[in-house]
């Protein structure tokens, strides 16, 4: 009788360099089960939108094919909610025969919790074998001398990159395919009526604002990689200079696939700094390492995953319920055409480009004074690339209530970002085909003209950035 390995997948719909997948497969002579849980109670819980759900299915999709070309079965079951995870476990397991369950470690608080149930059931059953592989070094390596999580990105920059250059990153190629054979779950098990059944059609159905997006993002992996490829060959030195310019394709636009998994962080790195120098490579590394850095603040400080911020400031504030101001931004009826151009981008697109986050999440927490948990809800439900800790972080950023925030006195001014980061208008005009005969100019000038088919702006920049600025003051005591 062969041995029995079972790796499960979670947050890592990938072959290649998938640590769980590459370990439970070196064996030659055992057989290899790969299995993932819908949970889609718990991601509706979790805030996860149909854009990044029908993702996930299109991911899983594409990886139960490419398992296939290696022998390895993917059993797809459909668990609901995480609280039904362990006891379908137990099924798989018993049913399948399993010696050895390989998985990826999570990071968040109720992933951690599920696994510790599963592991505290089936521990006397199963060997269980786990591994980093969700950030580029796992979030309790990187402390300071007091053994805490860091606070300050430069600083934790700073130690990834010296952990870094004392334990170089390794890289997991796709495992060999294992022996031939027929087997079918679902004819000898008793979990057929677990089996989640991803059918294209239904999903469309049920996702269908999905389609009034173009597309899906890229989820093949041969292809993600073409395209990691050509961003570090071609777009990668210019980084720098390009990145914060909306109407340039000047990043890489891998968000998505990193997020569901099918593409891996440590790829990423190891492939940027082949590719050219160190300078050049230093501002993207830099964007990665900021994916670290969130991860282990959800890690280090799990109250930011209950719904605080980190910064207690935030307890004193109290936010606007202006429910016409909000649905006008998340409308794209603001009247600032950046803003309005940048939710239009993310409406359409489940995408949206990372200067524009930051002027969006501003102005919605700054000059609206709207709670920026409501957009961070918003966000979680329209981004494919929807991340838990990078878009908690980036909201907590932009509203000065997290770790490594923005000064509160800072305040983004969407007028001068837009003239700075879209001078001719060229982002403005694809999105709001209402402003595409305007000139440059009478765009920039939205706050004192009139624009013809097009609002007034909803509130006055300069008055409501001071009433911000002076309610963080009185906050901070
Ligand atoms: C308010 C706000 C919300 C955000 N929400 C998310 C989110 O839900 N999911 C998400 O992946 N990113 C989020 N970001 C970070 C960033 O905007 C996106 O990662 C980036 O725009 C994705 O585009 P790209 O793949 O072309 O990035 P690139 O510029 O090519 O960067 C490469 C990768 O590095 C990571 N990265 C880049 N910038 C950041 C950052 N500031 N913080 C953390 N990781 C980063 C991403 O994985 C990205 O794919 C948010 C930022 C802000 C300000």
């Amino acid at each position: 009788m062969k041995k029995v390995n079972l790796v499960w997948l979670r947050n890592d719909l990938r072959i290649d360099d998938n640590s769980a997948l590459y370990h439970a497969a070196q064996d030659k002579n055992c057989a290899v089960f790969a299995l993932y849980f819908v949970c889609q109670k718990q991601w509706q819980e979790h805030w996860v939108g149909s854009n990044q759900q029908a993702l996930i299915f299109a991911a899983l999709s594409e990886l139960k094919q490419q398992l296939r070309k290696l022998n390895i079965p993917l059993l797809i079951l459909d668990a609901g909610h995480f609280s039904q995870v362990p006891e379908l476990m137990q099924q798989v397991v018993t049913q399948l025969k399993v010696d050895d369950c390989y998985f990826n470690r999570e990071i968040l608080l109720n992933e951690r919790e599920r696994d510790k149930q599963v592991y505290n059931r089936l521990k006397d059953q199963v060997k269980f074998h786990s591994y980093n592989d969700q950030t580029l070094i796992s979030p309790h390596k990187i402390v300071t001398k007091e053994q805490q999580g860091y606070k300050v990105f430069s600083d934790f920059a700073r130690a990834v990159k010296s952990y870094l250059a004392d334990y170089p990153l390794q890289n997991f190629s796709s495992p060999k395919a294992k022996e031939k054979s027929n087997f079918n779950f679902f004819d000898f098990t008793q979990l057929a009526e677990q089996q989640f059944v991803i059918d294209k059609a239904s999903i469309i159905k049920k996702e269908h604002t999905v389609f009034s997006a173009p597309s899906l993002p890229e989820i093949n992996e041969k292809k993600i990689h073409q395209q990691l490829e050509r961003f570090c060959k071609s777009a990668l030195s210019d980084y720098a200079e390009q990145r914060d310019y909306p109407a340039i394709s000047g990043t890489s636009a891998l968000s998505a696939a990193l997020a569901v998994g099918s593409l891996s962080i440590k790829r990423c790195y190891t492939l940027a700094k082949q590719s050219v120098n160190e300078r050049q490579s230093q501002t993207w590394i830099n964007e990665l390492i900021w994916r670290d850095f969130y991860r282990s603040v959800a890690w280090h400080f799990p109250h930011v995953v209950k719904g605080h911020a980190f910064n207690p400031v935030d307890k004193q504030l109290t936010w606007s319920n202006n429910t016409e101001h909000f649905a006008a931004w998340k409308n794209a009826q603001t009247g600032i055409p950046i803003i309005d151009a940048a939710i239009t981008q993310l409406r359409q697109t489940g995408w949206m480009h990372n200067r524009l986050r930051m002027i969006v999440a501003s102005y919605l927490t700054k000059n609206l004074w709207i709670d920026w948990r409501e957009g961070e809800r918003f966000f979680a439900e329209h981004l494919f690339d929807y991340d838990f800790a990078s878009n908690n972080g980036g909201w907590q950023w932009c509203a000065s209530v997290g770790t490594d925030a923005a000064p509160y006195f800072r305040v983004f001014n969407p007028a001068s970002q837009q003239q700075k980061f879209d001078p001719d208008t060229s982002f403005i005009k694809q999105w709001l085909p209402a402003l595409k005969a305007q000139p440059a100019k009478n765009i920039h000038k939205f706050e004192t003209l009139s624009l013809p088919n097009y609002p007034s702006p909803q509130v006055n920049l300069k008055a409501t950035r001071q009433q911000a600025i002076e309610a963080f003051k009185q906050a901070k005591g």
